[in-house]
């Protein structure tokens, strides 16, 4: 593979403005047959969203993944969801248990609108064989399957009947796979998901690694229809990690799937707990987020996200902060 970046390597280059004000550009994306007002959605991590948060992304028009950490709360949450008229947005894994939930899903009478298989090595005979078991007794959910990083891994899911692919392996800020495994996306993000998108026939979620709300537009421009954000949004008023305070500031606890915290026991972890700085509402940084993607539009010199996917770009090499924080 050539051509090898990751977002701080990369800036996107201007195209002469097409519209008067920001305002006026459009940053929703259409999604398995839904819209949404942005192409982003918090990582489904037990520290990111809980039911309280899907509610509001759900009402919202915002695209959520519940977790699955607590599985035995997802065919109530799923039911509470429909009743209120809003989409329901699950999590499975793929033992031998999550087929038995699926069946009550079938056995209840409920179709979740979206159901995304989680786990670490989604290009495996295991998330091939649940997305068969889910398309065959629930065709109606629209199926996201993850995580891979390669272009074989996405044309083999969306072969084996999965509706978008999830990309990034080994990415994201807790993420402790790269150093304890070898392998994966980390450092590389960007162009994995390049790689993949050029294979892809359906969505692309990119998974992992962003940094900056410039990371969102980059996401879009290198292929993805979803960028899945996790730290971004660990550190606000309604995330359900603890809160805590040091040195008069206050922070919010952000743990790994994979991590022994999660886990409850030291067996193959792949993730960290972390403290991010507190970061006020999430409505806020929703609404900077999508003030930031209409400013990324009209710099692309369009009105609606699509202008994006087509902008030129040129690979910087890790040196557009020169030492500058965003945050
Ligand atoms: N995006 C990423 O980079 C990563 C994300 N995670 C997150 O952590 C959580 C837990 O993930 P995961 O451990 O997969 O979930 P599970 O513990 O539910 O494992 C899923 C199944 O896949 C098997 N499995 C796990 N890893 C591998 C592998 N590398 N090769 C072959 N089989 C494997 C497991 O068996 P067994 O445990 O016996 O091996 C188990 O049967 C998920 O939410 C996942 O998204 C974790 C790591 C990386
Ligand atoms: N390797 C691991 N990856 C994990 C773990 N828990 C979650 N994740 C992935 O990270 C992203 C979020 O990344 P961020 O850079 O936005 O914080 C998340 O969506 C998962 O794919 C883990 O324990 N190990």
């Amino acid at each position: 593979m050539e051509n090898v970046f990751d977002y701080e390597d990369i800036q996107l280059v201007p195209a002469k403005a097409v519209v008067d004000s920001r305002s006026e550009c459009d940053t929703s994306v259409e999604f398995g047959g839904r819209t949404f007002k942005l192409p982003v959605v918090p990582a489904n991590m037990q520290t990111i969203v809980d039911e309280t948060i899907a509610l509001y992304l759900a009402e919202n028009n915002y695209f959520y993944i519940m977790h699955r950490f607590e599985p035995e709360k997802r065919l109530e949450f799923a039911k509470d969801m429909q009743a209120r008229g809003l989409y329901a947005s699950i999590s499975v894994g793929v033992k031998e248990e999550e087929y038995t939930f699926v069946q009550q899903l079938v056995d209840a009478g409920v179709t979740p609108e979206y159901i995304t298989i989680d786990v670490a090595h989604g290009h495996s005979n295991g998330v091939i064989k649940m997305i068969g078991f889910i398309k065959k007794h629930l065709p109606g959910s629209f199926v996201i399957a993850g995580n891979v990083g390669t272009p074989e891994a996405v044309r083999e899911l969306e072969h084996a009947g999965a509706d978008a692919t999830k990309v990034g392996i080994g990415p994201g800020k807790v993420c402790i796979t790269k150093i304890k495994t070898g392998f994966g996306t980390g450092g590389w993000q960007l162009a994995a998901l390049r790689w993949c998108a050029k294979a892809a026939t359906k969505p692309i979620i990119a998974d992992g690694g962003i940094r900056t709300h410039g990371d969102i537009a980059k996401s879009v421009r290198f292929g993805a229809s979803m960028v899945m954000i996790g730290s971004l949004f660990a550190g606000h008023e309604e995330s359900p990690g603890q809160t805590v305070e040091k040195d008069g500031k206050l922070y919010k606890e952000y743990f790994g799937s994979a991590s022994e915290f999660q886990k409850g026991e030291k067996k193959n972890v792949e993730g960290k707990k972390m403290f991010v700085e507190y970061r006020g509402p999430l409505k806020d940084t929703l609404v900077e987020m999508e003030q930031d993607l209409q400013s990324s539009i009209s710099y692309a010199g369009g009105d609606k996200l699509s202008a994006i996917r087509t902008v030129d770009y040129v690979i910087v090499k890790n040196s557009i902060f020169n030492g500058d924080k965003v945050y």
